[in-house]
């Protein structure tokens, strides 16, 4: 069953967003994925929103650019944590995105990660950090994904050291 949705405002956010489902499937985290526009289609957003906890999900990341009123919205409608990603729009390069994510009014939260595929990275491990406060076996593949990461700077270093 997916404990994680992962929904994006368009198919152009894709190539942003799969940087999120690729973290879950390194992770072993069964998410489902979806497009959901809050401005396109307000009617499903709700409905996404309203029957996600009843679905088992315990986590919606939203990843949208420009007017990105998908995650606050999500957020509005559901007390799961929503996690927001703004998308790297062309006219503003993805500052719309992300202040209009990260500006939620108090009562709100949305939990903003950083601009583009970055954030889109973050926002999944933050997903499974979320989880694993509750599932020690995920906690410890994130303490395994930590490990990785430091060895790989340690190769850095070595390069460094060589060149
Ligand atoms: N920000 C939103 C919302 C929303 O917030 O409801 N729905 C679509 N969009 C965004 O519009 C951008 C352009 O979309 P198109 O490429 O489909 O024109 C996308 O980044 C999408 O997330």
């Amino acid at each position: 069953m997916a404990r994680v949705g992962v929904i994006m405002g368009s198919i152009s956010d894709w190539s942003t967003m799969k940087h999120t489902c690729e973290v879950l499937d390194d992770l072993g985290i069964a998410y489902e994925k979806e497009i959901i526009s809050a401005h396109r289609t307000p009617e499903d957003m709700f409905r996404y929103a309203d029957e996600a906890r009843n679905k088992g999900l315990k986590v919606i990341i939203a990843g949208a650019g420009g007017a990105a009123h998908l995650p606050g919205m999500a957020a509005a409608k559901t007390t799961l944590p929503v996690i927001g990603v703004p998308v790297e729009s062309k006219a503003l390069k993805g500052m719309d995105s992300l202040l209009s994510i990260v500006q939620m009014p108090g009562g709100v939260p949305v939990a903003t990660v950083a601009i583009g595929t970055a954030g889109a990275k973050n926002a999944g491990l933050l997903a499974a950090e979320i989880l694993g406060a509750f599932d020690d076996e995920l906690a410890g593949k994130l303490a395994d994904y930590r490990s990785h990461m430091k060895e790989k700077v340690n190769e850095m270093r070595r390069e460094l050291h060589d060149s």
